[in-house]
């Protein structure tokens, strides 16, 4: 099966995920945190389970490496041509603080390449969705459903960085790249920024695992942009370390 004839769908599974997920969130839920003391909701469970169930009727045989479920070991993983790669919730820590910027993040990986990507932004009522070499669509919070391109670079740059990880690293780069203005956002939403035209440059130098970014990054290259490793090979995925390592994401123009 061509995995466009599977996008109908994983939007509903990823819109699904999203409903359970604003349901906690406007509830009084506990905030737990994991080994690596990074904060774990019942939201991220919900839409971890919701996701693999729908995952699974949507196409049996892929399998799926999610950040919330028991993760399969290299041994069977280096075998995988094809597989889903799944963040139920990015920017936990904007859950827990309310702020409406986290994403339901679905990736389909080919051969080490994101190559189908849906991200949902549940409390801002927006989601983005990309098939490589078919371009990009935004559904914004009226419902309506458009292509988006990512913008001509204008003079002064606009750049995207993480509101809770920022580091010197990340502010060295950016203020070495001139005039340019910040704009700050959580979780995978800053790729998305960057594919609908409101952003363009986000440097992550800075520590992210390969379900953070894998559903945006196929967002951003179907809209016209790439994330590139700082030697300016691909960002890939599939490796037997899940961490990415630093990279940037942005329009082609800037490769
Ligand atoms: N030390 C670290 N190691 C791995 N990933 C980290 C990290 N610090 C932050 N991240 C990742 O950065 C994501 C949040 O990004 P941002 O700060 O841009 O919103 C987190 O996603 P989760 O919320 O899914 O855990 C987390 O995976
Ligand atoms: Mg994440």
């Amino acid at each position: 099966m061509h995995y466009s004839s599977m996008l109908p769908e994983v939007i509903k599974l990823a819109d699904e995920a999203g409903t359970r997920v604003l349901h906690i969130y406007q509830s009084d839920f506990k905030v737990s945190y994991k080994e690596d003391e990074s904060p774990i909701t019942a939201a991220d469970v919900a839409s971890h389970e919701t996701i693999v169930k729908g995952l699974r009727n949507i196409s049996r045989d892929i399998p799926i490496l999610s950040e919330e479920g028991a993760q399969s070991p290299w041994e069977e993983r280096k075998h995988w041509r094809r597989f889903w790669l799944v963040d139920p919730i990015d920017g936990t820590k904007e859950f827990t603080q309310r702020t409406g910027e986290f994403t339901v993040n679905i990736a389909l990986i080919e051969d080490g390449e994101p190559v189908m990507g849906v991200v949902t932004a549940p409390a801002l009522k927006e989601a983005f969705w990309g098939i490589k070499g078919e371009g990009a669509h935004k559904r914004d919070r009226t419902g309506r459903i458009h292509r988006i391109y990512v913008a001509e670079p204008p003079s002064t740059k606009r750049v995207v960085a993480s509101k809770n990880h920022m580091n010197d690293e990340t502010r060295n780069f950016i203020r070495a790249l001139g005039p340019h203005k910040t704009i700050q956002a959580g979780s995978s939403l800053k790729f998305c920024r960057i594919a609908e035209g409101h952003a363009d440059l986000y440097p992550r130098l800075g520590p992210t695992s390969e379900w953070d970014t894998a559903a945006a990054h196929a967002v951003l290259v179907a809209a016209g942009g790439d994330v590139r490793k700082l030697d300016g090979e691909p960002l890939q995925y599939g490796k037997e370390d899940v961490l990415n390592p630093h990279f940037i994401a942005a329009g082609n123009w800037y490769f």
